[in-house]
């Protein structure tokens, strides 16, 4: 196999705009290749200096402005409209599954109700709304989500439900707060729904077995068993610090771009970054699972006041949603999933439509754009081409939708400030193929735990400062997000002044040398020269525990063949001492050691001890011993597993 694959390097670059099996996209640009020539496109068009000057040419020229506006000036909204019938039918099923004691079918159905449902101001709506709302509620205590259900019950008594005269509202609040274990909170509900309950003997029943069974709850509060998931929650309090990072500076070399270096030295286990997206969009297959907005899965949706193709986890999320990006892309949801663009380029779309009018998004990415690296330099001229007719196209979305105010014609030929915003959408799409990022959930295996957890992708978002980690096959960090909120975090020791590097997805324990430099050459377009490719490390499989050990003197860098016998002492050819490796050889069995128990620690799901055991293990290995060596790569993937149930987890 060769490191260099040009046929490859071409799909991988051309799947970043669009797919090459779905949607008319694809066709869409081989009329236009196929009418410029790929001599003038290569030739002529490649060499055009500048990238609106590139627009401008393909909006002039008459073998590419003919495919271009005969196709875009049928552009038109094409979304999921809101269905009454469709919402009806879903709630009668939902209630029926919820009377045979299917709350999961149940809850399904009711939220499928809730967001097909329409939300206009007329009475009758608000009532269907509040009505499911309400249904829900039930179903979600049946399923212990306390958090949903009160936010429903909020929601439906937001839209006029009759909380004064309804004993089972105060009911409810108060086994929600029973479950979230509130005793107090639920006590005081349960005395109001008492007050109230009237000749309701069925409801007097199940106050009165509540209020038996808050006061064994509250004796027994402290000897509860954590769930799994709990512990989890408890783990990433302290890990959710948001904040600059002081232990970060840019360095940067002719070969290497810009990069972060260690400003001091940086520990397995500390925290590197935690940062929102600057744009963040979910795969259009997750529509229906994740928020749009926080990309967080949704236990309890609620829909966008116009379409019912998204949904959201909460009322914040909506209204933000609904009131910048959503407002213009809503009602061409469906046009812009069926042209089978890439999702970086709908979060190209989306950087703009975030912004929400031309001056703030021109202001937005002013400085943004300068700081992602984007190999303008070596893009062939059908590359250029297949982002410039993806630009233009957006554009005409971003036309329609109304994003430039009222427009004097219905034409595709752009004003300056529509071209401005086209380039802007060109530079951010040649920039998005090297610096986003892909967010990822954890689900945990059969048994709620990590054994046989799985990653998966549910969508992808750019990040300002995130975009400025180099790559490395031997990581140096862990990535794991919370929604959308990236977090790196240390995994081994890192000296003042080396490179804090991430992974752009191949790691030396498990692709070779030659696969690994073919996929960065191809999806990043450089060569990796990091110490697993220099020295051409051997795959996890390969790999033993005879690793190399650093001579014992002070500051001596100088790394010895694994010694077979530690105990005889040997000279150092750059210190020059008599030195015995024994102890550093005893450090290592040390380190082996501990990840052992970190292990036993990690089957047992005990998350936090895990870590600590890994973290003094790896400190341990660095301070003696030099990689590769199978058990301290095992660990390190254990331990990236670890953090990684600090973020996005859920059950299968
Ligand atoms: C996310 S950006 C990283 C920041 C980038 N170096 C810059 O100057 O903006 C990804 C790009 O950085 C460069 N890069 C990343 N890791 C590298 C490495 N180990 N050696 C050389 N270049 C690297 C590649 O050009 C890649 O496309």
């Amino acid at each position: 196999m060769e490191d260099f694959d040009p046929t490859y390097t071409k799909k991988c670059s051309t799947i970043t705009v669009f797919s090459l099996d779905r949607g008319f996209f694809c066709e869409f640009y081989e009329s236009v290749r196929e009418s410029c020539g790929v001599e003038w496109i290569n030739g002529t068009f490649a060499n055009i200096e500048g990238d609106r000057a590139k627009l401008r040419s393909l909006l002039d020229e008459d073998a590419s402005s003919g495919p271009i506006l005969g196709t875009l000036e049928h552009v038109t909204a094409i979304y999921k409209q809101k269905d009454f019938s469709e919402a009806l039918k879903r709630r009668y099923e939902g209630e029926r599954k919820l009377q045979e004691g299917n709350h999961l079918a149940a809850r399904i159905l009711l939220s499928q109700a809730i967001i097909k449902a329409p939300q206009g101001s007329s009475e009758n709506e608000k009532k269907f709304l509040r009505e499911c709302l309400w249904k829900r509620s039930e179903v979600l205590i049946a399923l212990e989500e306390s958090e949903a259900a009160l936010k429903d019950i909020k929601l439906a008594t937001d839209l006029g439900f009759p909380v004064k005269q309804s004993p089972e509202y105060f009911w409810r609040i108060a086994k929600c707060y029973m479950l979230s274990k509130d005793f107090r909170k639920a006590k005081v509900s349960l005395g109001l729904a008492e007050k109230l309950v009237g000749s309701d003997t069925r409801l007097r029943e199940k106050i009165e077995k509540d209020k038996e069974e808050l006061e064994i709850l509250e004796n027994v509060k402290t000897l509860q068993k954590k769930d799994f998931l709990d512990e989890l929650k408890a783990l990433k309090k302290d890990a959710f610090t948001e904040g600059p990072s002081e232990k970060l500076e840019i360095n940067s070399s002719s070969n290497k771009g810009n990069y972060f270096v260690a400003s001091r030295d940086i520990n397995p286990g500390d925290d590197i970054i935690c940062e929102a997206p600057i744009a963040a969009c979910l795969l259009p297959e997750n529509y229906g699972s994740h928020c749009l907005h926080c990309q967080v899965r949704l236990v309890a949706p609620i829909g966008c006041s116009n379409c019912c193709s998204v949904a959201f986890c909460s009322q914040e999320c909506q209204m933000t949603a609904c009131t910048t990006y959503h407002r213009f892309e809503c009602q061409f949801l469906d046009l812009l999933i069926g042209s089978g663009m890439s999702i970086l380029s709908f979060v190209a779309l989306r950087v703009i439509t975030a912004a929400g009018s031309y001056e703030k998004a021109v202001e937005n990415t002013k400085n943004l754009l300068d700081g992602f690296c984007r190999h303008s330099g070596i893009r062939s001229g059908e590359d250029y081409l297949q982002r410039c007719l993806m630009a233009i196209f957006l554009m005409r979305i971003l036309q329609k939708t109304g994003f430039f105010g009222r427009r004097t014609t219905e034409g595709v030929e752009p004003t300056t400030k529509e071209l401005h915003i086209c380039e802007i959408l060109l530079n951010l799409m040649e920039s998005l193929q090297f610096n986003a990022h892909e967010i990822y959930d954890t689900l945990l295996g059969p048994q709620h735990s990590i054994v046989g957890s799985k990653v998966v992708y549910i969508g992808v978002a750019i990040y300002q400062k995130a975009s400025l980690f180099n790559h490395d096959c031997f990581p140096a960090v862990v990535r794991y997000f919370s929604g959308n909120k990236l977090h790196l975090t240390a995994l081994r020791p890192i000296r003042a002044g080396d490179a804090v590097t991430e992974n752009y997805g191949p790691v030396f324990t498990k692709q070779d040398f030659l696969q690994r430099q073919r996929n960065l050459r191809s999806r990043y377009w450089f060569h990796c020269e990091c110490l697993s490719c220099r020295e051409k490390w051997p795959l996890l499989a390969d790999l033993s525990n005879r690793c190399r050990i650093r001579c014992p003197s002070f500051q001596c860098e100088k790394l010895f063949a694994h010694p077979d016998l530690p105990e005889k002492k040997i000279k150092c050819t750059q210190c020059k001492s008599h030195v015995s490796l024994l102890e550093n050889v005893s450090q290592l069995k040390r380190a082996e050691s501990l990840y052992r128990k970190a292990a036993e620690a990690m089957d047992k799901n005990d998350i936090a001890s895990a870590i600590d055991l890994f973290k003094e293990g790896l400190q341990t290995f660095f301070s003696v011993a030099h990689p590769p060596h199978r058990d301290t790569h095992v660990a390190l993937e254990s331990m990236r597993v670890c953090y990684s149930l600090q973020g996005n987890v859920y059950r299968k």
